[in-house]
């Protein structure tokens, strides 16, 4: 069985990835087995962010490490709130998040909705071999909360091709065609070769 460390303090996030990993004998550390890390993720781009997170964990622990930084990028906000999208509203609050996007969608119409989610995973190991995999999903945001699953702002991000929101699909239904689930199946091709050198 491999262990491997994820700098994640996002409980959300942290159960995808140990869903994913489950299949490939990979049980998942995060954060919150080692509570007193503290990162400072001021990077201006997902990949750099991944980075300070992977390496701020790696340098603490003397363990390889991976990170995922991930956010929605909303077409008719120019790419908000990207990299900023755990705090958009100012505190790493889901529903606040969720109201602030509404508001500032007001009045757009749906065929203007258009958005993505991105994730950038990178993977640091002490010896400094890194691995970056990304991954996205496209879909457009709607006017008012729909379903109850997942986290941040799956509520709000509709797939027309399965005429549903992210929040209606089961745990497996959205790492199949997810931004994370997309980067983490890139990740695995590569893994094994930068686990083992
Ligand atoms: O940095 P860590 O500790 O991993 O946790 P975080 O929540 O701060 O994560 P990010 O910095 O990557 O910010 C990503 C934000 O984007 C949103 N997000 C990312 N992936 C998402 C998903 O699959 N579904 C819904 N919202 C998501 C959510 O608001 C996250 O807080
Ligand atoms: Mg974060």
């Amino acid at each position: 069985m491999t262990t491997l460390v994820i700098a994640t303090k996002n409980a959300g996030k942290a159960q995808e990835y140990r869903k994913m990993l489950a299949p490939h004998g990979i049980t998942v550390k995060t954060l919150a087995d080692f509570p007193a890390i503290a990162i400072n993720e001021n990077g201006t781009s997902f990949e750099e962010n991944a980075t300070i997170k992977a390496k701020t964990v790696m340098q603490a622990l003397d363990l390889p490490v991976m990170a995922d930084d991930s956010g929605l990028v909303v077409d008719a906000l120019n790419g908000a709130p990207g990299i900023h999208s755990a705090r958009y509203a100012g505190d790493h609050d889901d529903a606040a998040n969720n109201a602030k996007l509404l508001h500032e969608l007001a009045g757009v119409p749906d065929d203007q909705r258009t958005a993505h989610f991105h994730t950038t995973i990178v993977a640091l190991k002490p010896d400094g071999a890194k691995l970056v995999a990304k991954g996205r999903v496209d879909g457009r945001i709607l006017h008012e909360r729909q379903g109850d699953n997942g986290f941040g702002y799956d509520p709000l991000f509709f797939i027309d091709s399965l005429g549903k929101s992210l929040a209606e699909l089961t745990a497996d239904q959205k790492n199949a065609i997810s931004h994370r689930g997309a980067a983490l199946r890139d990740f695995m091709t590569r893994f094994p070769e930068w686990w083992r050198a």
